[in-house]
């Protein structure tokens, strides 16, 4: 069983509908979740085997919620997918555009869409929900012309909604990407690992103790092994301002010789504590 950000229409629904599917024969079944804490809870508890989340966007990084509880969970990615996102609006019939006062959606889709959703409705606040599906669902319900929602035009389509604008994202090029985690005893088959043309490593870095060229030291050796590295980011470890930790991900695979000898390498480095999120295949998926 996958769990998901649901409800249904989500974009994460899409993902995790591509994981189930790459299980091939053994297809696993997919279970909605109503926010991302709840997926995580699900899949820690062994309510759930597998997890699908959003992690990263193209044009507002990090999803900080999956990233930050990634960091405290004892949880590894077992594959990736990125797919494209595009986002409509969807209100009542003869939506007045000066009348909207609300926005409603995911905030990730809130601030894909920011500059878009201002020139279209200017006097309008935009409201956080769960999902662009459940901010679909709940502007559905309430049948109030001086609200809209931002969501998948599969999602919006279901129901009784008007569709008022294809695309809403600011950049047209809008890529998520979606991770698959689990538990460590619990691994995909090796067939989805293989089905895959680029692999990642994800670590977590920590610094013992801070000095001049700690992060440096780290960053030599991928550059020493002629390893690139397709993200680096620092998010606070939450024990006062100033105090960091990094995340990386390596291209390659961890049972590849260089990039085995360049963690080794890195566990050598004094005052820096390493944590392996997981070497994991990538998809890109374009429906
Ligand atoms: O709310 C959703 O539909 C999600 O799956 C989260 C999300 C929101 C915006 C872009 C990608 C994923």
């Amino acid at each position: 069983m996958i769990g998901f950000l649901g409800p249904h229409g989500t974009y994460t629904e899409q993902a995790a509908k591509f994981f189930a599917f790459m299980f091939g024969e053994t297809s696993v079944p997919i279970r909605p979740y109503a926010s991302i804490t709840q997926v995580f809870d699900a899949v820690e508890i062994g309510d759930v085997m597998y997890a699908a989340l959003p992690i990263e966007n193209s044009l507002e990084g990090s999803v900080l919620v999956t990233l930050d509880r990634l960091s405290v969970a004892p949880l590894y990615i077992f594959a990736e997918v990125s797919l494209p996102i595009r986002h409509a609006v969807f209100g009542w019939k003869d939506t007045d555009h000066d009348r909207v006062k609300q926005v409603l959606s995911h905030p990730q889709a809130l601030a894909q869409c920011r500059n878009t959703l201002l020139r279209l409705f200017p006097y309008a606040v935009h409201i956080d929900v769960d999902s662009t599906a459940a901010a679909i669902a709940k502007v559905a319900k309430e049948q109030d012309p001086t609200q809209v929602c931002v969501g998948s035009v599969e999602a919006g389509q279901a129901t009784l909604l008007q569709l008022l604008h294809m695309d809403a994202q600011d950049v047209p090029d809008n890529v998520t990407r979606f991770v698959l985690i689990g538990q460590q005893e619990h691994p995909v088959p090796v067939s989805i690992a293989q089905a895959a043309a680029v692999h990642k490593t994800s670590l977590l870095l920590q610094l013992g103790d801070d000095h001049p060229g700690a992060l440096y030291d780290v960053l030599k050796v991928f550059a020493k092994s002629e390893l690139n590295l397709s993200r680096l980011e620092s998010r606070p470890t939450k024990k006062g301002l100033g105090s960091y930790q990094f995340y990386l991900d390596v291209l390659g695979v961890r049972d590849d010789a260089r990039v085995l000898d360049a963690l080794q390498q890195i566990e050598q480095i004094e005052g820096f504590s390493m944590r392996d999120l997981g070497s994991y295949p990538c998809f890109t998926h374009f429906k």
